[in-house]
């Protein structure tokens, strides 16, 4: 059945996350949890549509809502067969476009807003079949994945004659991986107990409560000030004790040797890992930090604008856990690019997920990845954070400490239209009462 893209309707959501210092951390201290919300119309006879986000904090958000509104003209009008038959081909249309390329390439609020639309069209893709995501591409040949994957700019690190290998090494053995994340899912680790705006009395209650729920990894945030983030650190472990891993997130506060000076004094609490300890973008730095904080890991991804700085934190031994994020590059087209490179470097994949929708979305990223790309759950754990899930149709599900496989055909990243209207900023009811008469500040 052929399918036509009718309309794209574009939504400024934002929830406000700063009040309670959910999400704070060194560098964001009054988050607003927003997404830039896309709904693709279609001629379907049960109305099925095709539902996208891309993840902010707050102001700016309708920088990637205008975004969006100017790559709806390259998919109105399309039928869904015409990008579905060649994924890899969709891709290189919505990154190619000329003139919207400029603003970018591929990074940017350009790149934030192509991730919500791609991930539309999978989401669209998932309902019409009638699966799951991460299920629609475990069911791939290892030859429908790589007609998926745009390989421009990574053939230097993989070919997509070696991804085919690759792909084609994990396939007798798809369905036993399945069975195993059907009866114990993937384990998850949490950052909700350790965000940075949060008393000491509060991150004690947190970790406690987590630790009952079955989570063996939990993350705080440092970078604010040495001191105080060696109180805290000794404060978790307390609660923690030694044998549960500890993740530390800097949020690219620190210059390069800052970031290697105060790892020698944390490392006393036995981080697992050290993410985005400085600028994102800053490779031959991270490689550094990484060569000296060993065997703590260096994590980074969540600010990782694309498969190129993917590659080259890669390829220069420069990151420990590859921590992609589902909609900062150009959604799941770009991801399955990258979950390649990761396996043929034998890297980790620990998704970045948390502010709203992230969860939803990532579960099925690190689900493909075992199932189809590394075939392995070993030191790999997906972030969850317990914020905002009830305002999707099809919310995770976390089971002793573990993200259930979802069910629902889709992305699960439809959100209720209650809560769409409920939170439209600047003119829905909750915005308006916190805004009152104060003067609109986008
Ligand atoms: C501002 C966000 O909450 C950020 O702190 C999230 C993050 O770094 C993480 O989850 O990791
Ligand atoms: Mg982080």
């Amino acid at each position: 059945m052929s399918i036509l893209i009718t309309g794209v309707e574009v939504k400024d959501v934002r929830f406000p996350t700063s009040k309670s210092l959910d999400g704070s951390d060194a560098m964001n201290p009054d988050p607003d949890y927003s997404a830039a919300y896309v709904i693709l119309k279609t001629d379907h006879p049960q109305g099925l549509e095709g539902h996208g986000l891309t993840f902010t904090i707050g102001r700016g958000n309708e920088l990637c809502a205008a975004a969006l509104e100017s790559l709806a003209p390259l998919v109105i009008g399309k039928t869904l067969e015409s990008f579905t038959d060649n994924m890899a081909s969709f891709y290189r249309m919505i990154t190619g476009d000329s003139q919207l390329r400029w603003l970018g390439p591929e990074k940017g609020v350009i790149h934030l807003a192509t991730g919500a639309m791609v991930n539309a069209v999978w989401d669209l893709y998932a309902k019409v079949e009638g699966k799951p995501l991460w299920r629609l591409i475990a069911d791939m040949s290892p030859e429908e994945f790589i007609s998926c994957v745009d390989f421009t700019y990574i053939t230097d690190a993989i070919t997509p004659e070696e991804a085919l290998e690759l792909l084609k090494k994990q396939e007798a053995t798809k369905s036993e991986r399945i069975n195993r994340l059907e009866k114990d899912g993937y384990r998850a680790y949490t950052t909700s107990a350790g965000w940075l705006g949060y008393s000491d009395d509060k991150m004690r209650r947190l970790c406690r409560e987590a630790k009952e729920l079955g989570f063996d990894h939990i993350k705080i945030k440092v970078g604010s000030d040495l001191k105080d983030d060696m109180r805290r650190a000794q404060i978790i472990r307390e609660e923690i004790g030694p044998d549960l891993r500890l993740m530390m997130d800097a949020n690219q506060k620190w210059d390069v040797d800052e970031a290697i000076e105060n790892m020698a004094s944390l490392a006393k609490f036995n981080p697992y890992w050290i993410e985005e300890p400085t600028s994102p973008d800053d490779v031959l730095g991270h490689a550094k930090i990484a060569a000296s904080v060993a065997p703590i890991k260096v994590a980074t991804g969540e600010h990782c604008q694309n498969r190129v700085m993917f590659k080259q934190l890669m390829q220069a031994n420069a990151i420990g856990i590859c921590q992609i994020d589902s909609c900062r590059v150009g959604g799941v087209n770009e991801i399955l690019a990258i979950l390649l490179m990761a396996a043929k470097f034998d890297i980790p994949v620990c998704p970045h997920a948390g502010g709203v929708g992230l969860c939803e979305y990532v579960q099925h990223l690190s689900m493909i990845d075992y199932i189809s790309v590394s075939g392995s759950m070993e030191n790999r754990i997906i972030e969850y954070v317990d914020h905002l899930h009830e305002h999707f149709h099809d919310p995770v599900v976390i089971k002793n400490g573990a993200y259930m496989p979802p069910i629902m055909p889709g992305f699960s990243i439809t959100m209720k239209g209650e809560s769409l209207e409920e939170y439209s900023f600047p003119h829905g009811p909750v915005w308006q009462e916190i805004l009152g008469e104060k003067e609109v500040v986008l």
